[in-house]
């Protein structure tokens, strides 16, 4: 809340969540640097449609500068999270302060710190990609020079400078996502809200999209990033909201959601011969091995850690079986889910 502060403190740059302090700035700040640092405290926000509560109790935070994944099945309830946020929907219960200001109907202050990209793209397929933005920009009260600054700044920032003059009907879905970002980043928001920003778009123009978040996460954005990919949320979160059936099962940095997994590392062993029904059961006794699958003649195994694989090699060759190809990796955030829910995130 702005009355948190003694004195408001001059703007204060943050990269990924680390205020860099200039001079005394942080200095002028009353209360402990964890509250000064929060940029949206979403309090337990629920939602109902009819009979169905598509949010219940939903509560986390965004640190500034920081990117928080929310992560959830089809119908978890992200949209209708993010969606309030936005103030695009009224929350029935709980509310969400940002940067001190509580956001509520209606235009709003708050409202303009936001950027928001939504699943639905909002272009105008046949203007051109400057003239989309010079409209978005002018619905932000942009003009002029400012304005066209603007412009160019965000086109180049996804990479889309050249294409400025060409109608979105002609680009690929991955660059309508790009130019649908640069819209919303043509206010300066301080916060800004992808969600699912890579439905219909193939894994190239994927990869142009994590460039440009990645772009804007070294210039200290904070963002919201809606996926039910866990490899992205994985790739690009500083912390993980873990949400289904409208609420939230767990909320935590990718380090500390791997630590919740009972396997840490994955063990496949191709053998001669499919193995046999005891040498599993004899696999599955064996220190730090938590589970045990078969594959045809693979042997797919959790280990509680990677250094567990060698000695289980080692039974294996002692039991007299030819080892035709073995690979260790680490095992997937993929599993939490499925782990905390004994359903796969996606079906
Ligand atoms: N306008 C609406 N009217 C009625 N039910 C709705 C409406 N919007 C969402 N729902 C329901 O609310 C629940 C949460 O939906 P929501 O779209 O928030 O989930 P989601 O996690 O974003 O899913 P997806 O990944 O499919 O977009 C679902 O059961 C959905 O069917």
């Amino acid at each position: 809340m702005a009355a948190s502060y003694l004195v408001r403190p001059q703007p204060v740059k943050v990269h990924r969540g680390l205020p860099i302090c200039h001079g005394n700035a942080i200095l002028q700040v009353k209360l402990n640097s964890t509250e000064v640092t929060v940029l949206l405290s979403v309090e337990q926000i629920s939602k109902s449609y009819g009979a169905r509560k598509a949010v219940d109790e939903v509560s986390f935070k965004v640190q500034r500068g920081q990117t928080v994944g929310l992560i959830g099945p089809n119908g978890a309830g992200k949209s209708t999270t993010v969606g309030m946020i936005c103030g695009l929907l009224r929350a029935d219960a709980g509310r969400i302060v940002l940067d001190g200001d509580v956001i509520g109907q209606g235009a709003s202050a708050a409202k303009r710190k936001i950027g928001f990209v939504p699943q639905d793209l909002a272009l105008y397929e046949d203007l051109s990609a400057l003239e989309n933005l010079k409209l978005f920009g002018a619905l932000y009260g942009l003009k002029g020079k400012q304005l066209k600054q603007r412009c160019d700044q965000v086109l180049a920032l996804v990479n889309l400078a050249d294409r400025a003059a060409d109608a979105p009907a002609t680009f690929s879905g991955g660059m309508k996502r790009r130019l649908n970002i640069a819209a919303a980043l043509l206010h300066e928001p301080q916060l800004l809200i992808l969600d699912e920003p890579t439905v219909g778009v193939d894994p190239q123009s994927r990869n142009a999209i994590f460039d440009t978040l990645e772009a804007l996460q070294a210039q200290g954005h904070s963002l919201i990033y809606t996926s039910h990919y866990m490899e992205e949320v994985e790739r690009l979160a500083d912390h993980i909201v873990i949400i289904d059936h409208g609420k939230v099962l767990a909320d935590e940095t990718p380090a500390a959601l791997y630590h919740r997994l009972p396997a840490q590392a994955a063990l496949a062993v191709e053998l001669a011969n499919e193995p046999s029904a005891a040498l599993l059961a004899g696999v599955q006794a064996l220190d730090g091995v938590t589970t045990v699958e078969r594959s045809g003649a693979t042997l797919n195994i959790g280990l509680a850690a990677a250094s567990q694989a060698a000695p289980v090699l080692a039974w294996l060759d002692g039991q007299g079986h030819a080892l035709l190809h073995f690979a260790t990796a680490r095992t997937s955030l993929e599993n939490i889910f499925l782990n905390l829910t004994g359903r796969s995130l996606r079906d």
